[in-house]
């Protein structure tokens, strides 16, 4: 029989591919790696949109000289013996949902995980569903509100690792997921089981990610959607007016980022006699450098040193049994038709 360079994937069944991605995590916490990392991520016209006249001598003469030093210093703070945590909580929770997806579907749907910048990178892990006989691929970028910055150049990355491949798989892709109700149900379960735990403080503090202002002045709907996840999770909580609020963390540059800002704001309660607050992050499925470190530590700093009292942080999602069940119905409800 003719021998083709192919024969692997032809005798395999077809199969369907759920690819998870997040953004990325330097592969150690010292500066070459974190320089690296910082090049990758900062380069891409997605994150930072100026033209690249503008941009490249500011990034390679001063950013990649000084922030990367800086960086690695934090990063060596949340690392742990099985490495970054983004890195840690991104596996543990692919391992979860590939279980949960082989026990209802067998061997039809395989699970993997990649990285927007850094490793796995999205090339090396597309590559190796498509090769292991993937033709149908469902990729869920783990941001639950849409930014161009995240979501949208995951998609630029997918489209990239496509291009030069002679054959397309079908694709489906989700955009965010800021208002699923599964999703929604377990950031209220968690902050419900911190509170049981540590007592209900003066205020909720939501905290997301922010970008700059332009973005969304220019169509960008991460703002609003931020909003209304606070919104629902309030609604479910059944919160008064004055006990919760929403804020913007880890701005970086000069421009004006969405306000009010996570720093200036946790300085500031204390003098309106909020003493006491909770911080949540549901922008990160998973803890990482910028909840640990930002917001569970500086920003803790922060929020003391002007007089409060009381500042506790809840966990991310992670790889708890509620996000994971969310994310499985999340996909399954988007595998319909290929199942
Ligand atoms: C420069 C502009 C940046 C934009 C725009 C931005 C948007 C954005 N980022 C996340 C999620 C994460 N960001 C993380 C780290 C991080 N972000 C920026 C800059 C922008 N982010 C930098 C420079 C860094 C690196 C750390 C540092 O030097 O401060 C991380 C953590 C990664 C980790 O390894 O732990 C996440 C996650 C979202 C959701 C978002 C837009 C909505
Ligand atoms: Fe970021
Ligand atoms: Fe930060």
């Amino acid at each position: 029989m003719e021998k083709s360079r192919t024969a692997v994937n032809y005798a395999q069944r077809p199969r369907i591919g759920v690819l998870l991605t997040n953004l990325g995590t330097p592969d150690a916490p010292d500066k070459a790696a974190v320089k690296r990392y910082l090049k990758e991520f900062l380069s891409d016209p997605r994150v930072v949109d100026l033209s690249r006249w503008q941009w490249v001598p500011i990034l390679n003469g001063i950013i990649l000289n000084t922030r990367p030093a800086k960086s690695a210093a934090a990063y060596a703070t949340v690392w742990t013996e099985q490495g970054s945590p983004l890195m840690i909580h991104t596996q543990a929770q692919t391992n979860a949902l590939s279980h949960i997806m082989s026990e209802r579907h067998g061997d039809d749907v395989v699970v993997d995980f990649a990285m927007r910048y850094g490793n796995p990178s999205m090339a090396s892990v597309v590559e190796k569903m498509l090769d292991a006989g993937v033709e149908k691929l469902l990729v869920l970028p783990l941001f639950p509100q849409y930014s161009g910055a995240t979501v949208g150049s995951t998609s630029d990355a997918l489209n990239d690792c496509l291009e030069s491949r002679r054959s397309m798989p079908n694709l489906r892709f989700i955009s965010g997921y800021h208002d699923n109700e599964d999703y929604i149900a377990a950031l209220a379960l968690s902050i419900k089981r911190y509170q049981a735990e540590h007592g209900v403080p003066k205020k909720l503090v939501f905290s997301y990610h922010g970008v700059p202002q332009r973005y969304c002045d220019e169509g960008e709907p991460y703002e609003q959607q931020c909003h209304r996840t606070t919104q629902l999770v309030v609604d479910l909580l059944g919160l008064t007016e004055d006990s919760y609020m929403t804020v913007f963390q880890s701005r970086f540059g000069r421009e004006e980022w969405l306000r009010p800002y996570a720093d200036e704001t946790l300085a500031d309660l204390p003098s309106q006699g909020v003493d006491s607050v909770q911080v949540i992050c549901p922008g990160f499925s998973s803890d990482c450098l910028e909840t640990i470190e930002e917001m569970g530590e500086e920003n803790r700093e922060v929020f003391i040193d002007n007089g409060g009292t009381s500042y506790g942080f809840i966990p991310c999602l992670n790889s708890g049994q509620d996000h994971v069940a969310a994310l499985a119905h999340l996909i399954e409800d988007q595998l319909a038709g290929w199942l």
